[in-house]
């Protein structure tokens, strides 16, 4: 559940000062899914940099799952971005390992010791069972994605962040990539929240927002 009252957030550019975020409100009930829309600038990553705990909002308060973030210390903000799963347009996955291994990385550093139970049915249900001795720069962009998308979900979110994950792919797999995405979150009860430039996939989602000059349209 994500909760978001008169959130306000400027960003300070040397003389400039310039109100990103103005009195924002929001609300997410638990397990639903939002697609944030906007123009280019219009502060869609500031606003789920917010949401994650990666940036501190100026005013207003951000709830999620009860959690006020800006209540929480570093310690505390450590935690709660361990309980959320990120999901990026440029997949971050790192090229050195295998497909297996990048699934796998985070897992380990946030359970170690813990058999990774998830592993195997996730990746059968997202198609990489042939796939997890490759490197990611001999996988498709959608598969790709597919591995960030496993990435985040073997750590058990509480909640996806997901930021335009498929602002690299054609139309046709952008909708295989968010139709399995909503569906593997609506299985898990996962709230997601996906920015996305596309009016098309916004079928998909239980809530739609446009962001225009600092709040919703
Ligand atoms: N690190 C930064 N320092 C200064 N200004 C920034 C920084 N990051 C973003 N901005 C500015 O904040 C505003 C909002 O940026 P943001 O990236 O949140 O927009 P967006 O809606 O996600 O854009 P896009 O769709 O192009 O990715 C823009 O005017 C941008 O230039």
């Amino acid at each position: 559940m994500i909760e978001v009252k008169d959130l306000c957030f400027i960003r300070n550019d040397g003389d400039n000062k310039q109100n990103i975020l103005n009195k924002l409100n929001l609300f997410v009930p638990a397990a639903q899914h939002l697609a944030l829309l906007g123009d280019s600038g219009s502060g869609k990553t500031t606003f789920l940099h917010i949401l994650a705990g990666l940036l501190q909002a100026d005013s207003g308060s951000v709830s999620v799952n009860n959690q006020e973030l800006s209540s929480l210390n570093e310690r505390e903000l450590a935690l709660y971005r361990r309980k959320i799963g990120l999901i990026f347009q440029h997949y971050q996955l790192l090229d050195c390992l295998t497909v297996k291994q990048n699934i796998l990385f985070q897992y380990k550093l946030n359970f170690p010791g813990q058999a990774a139970s998830e592993f195997a049915p996730l990746v059968e249900e997202l198609g990489l069972q042939n796939k997890l001795n490759a490197l990611p720069h001999q996988l498709s962009g959608g598969e790709q994605q597919r591995v960030g998308i496993a990435r985040a979900l073997l750590n058990k979110p509480q909640i996806i962040f997901a930021d335009e994950p498929t602002g690299n792919l054609d139309q046709k797999r952008s909708h295989q990539v968010v139709k399995l995405l909503t569906e593997l979150c609506s299985e898990r009860q996962i709230n997601l929240v996906m920015v996305t430039h596309s009016h098309q996939l916004t079928d998909y989602f239980d809530q739609v927002k446009v962001l225009r000059d600092g709040h919703f349209e």
